[in-house]
Formats: C-alpha cells, sequence, structure tokens
C-alpha cells in the first residue's frame, strides 16, 4: 500500500499481474487500523466461547445464512460430501429506513451478551468496505478501465464480513476445516490467514500454501469479477485443510470481507476482456448479482 500512493500504476500492475497468475495477491501494509481489528476479533472469540444454546438463538433460518450466527456443521464446499468444521457470523450493511435496497439486505442481529460487539464489528465492515473499494480503484486501472469504475457498482454492495471460527480439530478427524470452493462475491479481503492452511489450487493442479507474514490481509477474486471479466481475473479455487499434529489443539479463527456488488448492477462480460483467443463466455447472458448470489446460495446449502 505504500506503493498506492507513491506509484499507483506500479501498485496496480503488481497486483494485476499476481490476480492473473494466481487470483491471489498479498497486501502486508494494509493500513487497516489495528485496534478496530483486534476489538472486533475480541468480541467475535468471546461470542463464540459462549455455551451452544446461547449462540444458537442467534441463528436465523432461512436466510442463507445472511446475518448472525450459522452453527457448526451446516455450510458445505458446492458438491461435498462432507459439511466444514466451522462456524461463523455474519455482519451486513446497515441501510437507511426505506432505503430500495432494503428488499435485498435485511438488518444485523447483534447479540446482547458481549458488550461493544455492534460498534466493534461495524467498525471493522465498514474498514474493509473502505479498503475494498480503494483496492478495486487498482484494480480497474489493471483491467484498462477508469480509476473509479466500480465506485458506483459497490458503494452500495450486498457485502458481507464473516468472522470464522474453526474449533480444535481432533487428532483423527477426516477431512478439511473448509473444503474446496469459491468465493461468490467481486473480491474477499481476509485476515488471520497466518494460522496455517489456507491453500490454493494452482492453474496446473497443484496446492500451494498460502503463508501470509503476521497480521496481512489476503485478497482474492471471486466469481463475479472473474465472471465480468471473463475469467482474465481467475475465481481460485481455495480450501482449509486441518492442521498439523501439533497445531490441531488450536482453534483458527479468520475474518474475509465478501465485498459484493450492488444488488442491481447487471454482471455484463467487459467488452474489453473478449478477443479472438478469449471469446465471450457468457454471450447473451447477463445477470444481476442478486440473481447470482441467490444461485450459489443454494448450491452451497445455504439456501
Ligand atoms: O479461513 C480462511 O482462511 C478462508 C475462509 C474462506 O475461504 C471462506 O470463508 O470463503
Ligand atoms: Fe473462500
Amino acid at each position: 500500500m505504500r506503493l498506492y500512493d507513491e506509484d499507483f500504476q506500479g501498485f496496480s500492475d503488481a497486483l494485476g499481474s499476481s490476480f492473473r497468475r494466481y487470483g491471489f495477491a498479498v497486501v502486508a501494509d494494509h493500513g487497516l487500523d489495528e485496534a478496530v481489528i483486534e476489538a472486533a476479533i475480541d468480541d467475535a472469540k468471546a461470542f463464540f466461547a459462549l455455551p451452544e444454546a446461547v449462540k444458537r438463538a442467534y441463528h436465523v433460518p432461512g436466510i442463507g445464512g445472511a446475518r448472525g450466527l450459522t452453527p457448526f456443521g451446516i455450510e458445505a464446499a458446492k458438491d461435498a460430501a462432507a459439511v466444514d468444521l466451522k462456524e461463523f457470523w455474519h455482519v451486513g450493511r446497515e441501510l437507511p429506513a426505506g432505503h430500495p435496497y432494503r428488499q435485498y439486505m435485511r438488518d444485523n442481529v447483534w447479540p446482547t451478551e458481549i458488550e461493544g460487539f455492534r460498534t466493534h464489528l461495524y467498525g471493522m465492515f465498514q474498514a474493509m468496505d473502505d479498503l475494498g473499494r480503494k483496492l478495486l480503484r487498482a484494480i480497474a486501472r489493471a483491467l484498462g478501465l477508469s480509476d473509479d469504475w466500480f465506485e458506483d457498482k459497490v458503494d452500495m454492495g450486498n457485502s458481507v464480513l464473516r468472522m470464522l471460527h474453526y474449533p480444535p480439530v481432533p487428532a483423527d478427524a477426516p477431512g478439511v476445516r473448509a473444503g474446496a470452493h469459491e468465493d461468490i462475491n467481486v473480491i474477499t479481503l481476509l485476515l488471520g490467514a497466518e494460522e496455517a492452511g489456507l491453500q490454493l489450487k494452482d492453474a496446473d493442479g497443484r496446492w500451494l500454501d498460502i503463508a501470509p507474514p503476521p497480521g496481512a490481509l489476503v485478497v482474492n477474486i471471486g466469481d463475479m469479477l472473474q465472471r465480468l471479466t471473463n475469467h482474465v481475473l481467475p475465481s481460485t479455487t481455495h480450501r482449509v485443510v486441518n492442521p498439523a499434529p501439533e497445531r490441531r489443539g488450536f482453534a483458527r479463527y479468520s475474518t474475509p470481507f465478501f465485498l459484493h456488488f450492488n444488488p442491481d448492477f447487471e454482471i455484463a462480460t467487459l467488452p474489453s476482456t473478449i478477443t479472438p483467443d478469449r471469446p465471450d463466455r457468457y454471450a447473451g447472458q447477463s445477470i444481476t448479482a442478486e440473481e447470482f448470489l441467490l444461485q450459489r446460495l443454494r448450491e452451497i446449502r445455504l439456501l
């Protein structure tokens, strides 16, 4: 991010080439306020430490896990046989009364047990939302679009902050903490991946460990941006594998921010990404961000 201010073109080139190559990039000096991050993570840890029955009161069935708690053992990767070994809390955008997007975004739910939870978690949502929009300016530059191209398409996006808890894994546990999947959204900003396990599937099919330095931000392309760019920016398959025996007794906490388009944005292939070598994969198939999201939530058993 130092480069972002000093040499925006250089930053955009570096980010763009990492995304084209891996669908992922690591931003070490992201500039997010550490106090904001720490307050949110401390509150999430305190929430997950509550008794199961108390936590379950914040599970809202039938809304695709959009808000509140999704308990352990519910989400599964698309087409996966086993469920993921995780529970998570979702925070979404707060909209003023009467806002037209209220039909797509429901109110947040907030636990009363943890003092400051709402302020801290929403503070983190806003910090990630701001940083995400900032990174999208560099992505726009890398795609040859005007720097502010994404601005009015994500300013009221249906984005979600996910506070994830993977409990300690028993020595004989089968499976993985999170099965192989692609993210649905535009870009994902992930903190907390320094606790080992996150892997991406490289173009040649090999799994590569993502081992960011402590505190670094991992950013990846989601299906919506892959589709918009006719796969110039790939939405790379990733997973979280179970830890080595000596780390099985430790929980893993990570916090992806899934940045989404505004719900009524029509995802139609960018003309500049269609070439003779790369014909339009989605010719005549534009779809709104909301329709696309609903399709995917059904596939991962959240709806
Ligand atoms: O926990 C992680 O490091 C990654 C989580 C993830 O990929 C997801 O929730 O979509
Ligand atoms: Fe993911």
